[in-house]
């Protein structure tokens, strides 16, 4: 197991950021770890990767202690924190090196994850000069560097461009085929784009912990089209095995159907025969978005 988790609580003075939280990851695994803001995700991980202590529990990574055995936690964790503590002044091999030496890694090492991470056309230039999004690659090369078993990312796209965004998206994925991936967040379709199970964390309580195919079975699905022209929403309702619709914005519409084929072959034939032109047609999955509601509200 890589990641174990059992009965963990962490008390800030007199508030219970995490309250008795058991969980486990495997190994290849990409699980998305969401909640909304201050309910206790950083502060997992920082357990996780032994920057705090847990008030009452016990937490396991790569089945090391990380009460007892600090040192091999450490070595098989790489960790990209949220506020990644970069340093501007330093040359982006420099920084590496730096770190390379704290973990005793060779210099091919570094160029490999220079290569893995994209970061080779930026390499020669200061951390301070680069985007958001390369300094995150900075990060991320950082955390790689000692080719842990385990990553533990701290919303590792918040603040990307798009671009950057799916660069990111596919890295982690790509990362997630050989190890084992805890990354944070509260951006659903993150979770939708990358993970195979997501645990939804509110308050300091795990209130779902679910494989995503579990989730994307047996749901309704949403349909979100936009025509060129108004249609009324009773019109739309004879789409078949649809369930609602909402007209969200102008020519907008969000249409709810109770079955998870895709339906959208259904809607363009639709607006074909009464002569709708289709300006997007997108499926969305509502599924998660209504589960993290419901249950962080
Ligand atoms: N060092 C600290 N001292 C006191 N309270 C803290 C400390 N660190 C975190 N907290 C509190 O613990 C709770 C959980 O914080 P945490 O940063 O773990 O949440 P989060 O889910 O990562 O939030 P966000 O999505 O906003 O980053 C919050 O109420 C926060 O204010």
């Amino acid at each position: 197991m890589s990641i174990e988790v059992a009965n963990i609580s962490k008390i800030y003075g007199s508030q219970r950021a995490l309250n008795n939280i058991s969980f486990k990851v495997n190994k290849p695994e990409i699980v998305g770890f969401l909640g909304p803001n201050g309910a206790g995700k950083s502060t997992m991980m920082k357990i996780l990767t032994t920057y705090i202590e847990a008030s009452e529990g016990q937490a396991k990574v790569n089945n090391f202690d990380v009460n007892t055995n600090q040192q091999k936690v450490q070595q098989s964790v790489g960790y990209l924190p949220e506020h990644n503590p970069l340093y501007l002044e330093q040359y982006v091999r420099e920084y590496l090196a730096f770190n390379a030496q704290v973990y005793g890694v060779t210099k091919e090492r570094i160029e490999e994850v220079i290569q893995l991470t994209g970061l080779t056309p930026e390499s020669h230039k200061k951390i301070g000069q680069l985007s958001k999004g390369y300094r995150q690659r900075v990060g991320f090369a950082n955390a790689l560097l000692h080719n842990p078993d385990v990553l533990i990312l701290d919303e590792p796209t918040t603040g990307l461009d798009p671009n950057q965004l799916v660069d990111i998206r596919n890295l982690i994925k790509s990362i997630g085929k050989e190890k084992t991936v805890f990354l944070s967040t509260h951006i659903m379709q993150e979770v939708e784009a990358m993970c195979d199970r997501v645990i939804i964390i509110n308050k300091g309580e795990i209130v779902a912990d679910k494989k995503l195919k579990e989730l994307r079975e047996g749901q309704e699905q949403i349909v979100v089209v936009e025509f060129d022209y108004r249609v009324e929403d009773a019109f739309l309702l004879n789409l078949p095995k649809v369930k609602q619709v909402v007209n969200t914005h102008d020519f907008i519409y969000e249409i709810t159907f109770s079955t998870t084929e895709d339906m959208r072959s259904h809607v363009f034939d639709f607006a074909h025969d009464n002569q709708l032109k289709i300006l997007q047609l997108n499926q969305k999955n509502m599924s998660l978005e209504n589960l993290f509601r419901e249950l962080t509200k």
